[in-house]
């Protein structure tokens, strides 16, 4: 189940239908995928190699390629965070920098769970926590941050338009900055 919670209020929204007519309002792409496609062998599994990230592209290729064509992305690959992760620490200290890209960001959840933290149109910003099915895209050139969930792990599938769209652009417009 998907659950958006308002920060700095005690504000909850845990009935999906309201979760994603919230989602639709703040231009927030949300999908759930069929997970039962994923091969058993690659549930809740993080230590991937590179023929498993493949195997994960391939059970997902129907949907990748359905969204890719609706909205023009051009690539995808499979990231893994764990306690397993080279630098994870380092990894989690970027994601969590608050931060946009030009393109948008589109991330499908296959194992674990994370937590996408969003600026709404208000100004407010909003937490999205995700689980395996589960697709979001983070709109370009909206403020948002990353984290993982209690669990501390992740595999997820990123599907892009092009490397430099999908850069993190940490520092904020001119124009955003309140004097
Ligand atoms: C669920 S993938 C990890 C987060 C990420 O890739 C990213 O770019 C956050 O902004
Ligand atoms: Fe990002
Ligand atoms: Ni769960």
């Amino acid at each position: 189940m998907t659950v958006i919670k308002i920060q700095g209020t005690n504000e909850v929204i845990d009935n999906q239908e309201e979760v994603i007519q919230f989602l639709q309002d703040q231009d927030v792409i949300y999908e759930q995928w069929n997970i039962e496609k994923l091969p058993v062998n690659l549930h809740e599994k993080f230590d991937l190699s590179s023929e498993e990230k493949d195997e994960i592209l391939n059970a997902f290729d129907d949907e990748i390629k359905d969204i890719s064509e609706r909205r023009g992305y051009k690539a995808q690959d499979v990231i893994s965070l764990s306690d397993l992760t080279p630098n994870l620490d380092q990894l989690l200290q970027n994601f969590n920098r608050e931060h946009h890209h030009t393109d948008d960001e589109v991330r499908f959840i296959v194992s674990g769970h994370g937590v996408f933290v969003i600026q709404g149109k208000d100004g407010v910003f909003f937490e999205v926590h995700l689980n395996p099915g589960d697709l979001i895209s983070v709109p370009e050139n909206i403020r948002h941050y990353f984290t993982l969930s209690e669990d501390k792990k992740v595999v997820a599938v990123r599907i892009f338009v092009t490397q430099e769209g999908w850069v993190p652009i940490y520092k904020k417009e001119e124009s955003e900055i309140k004097a």
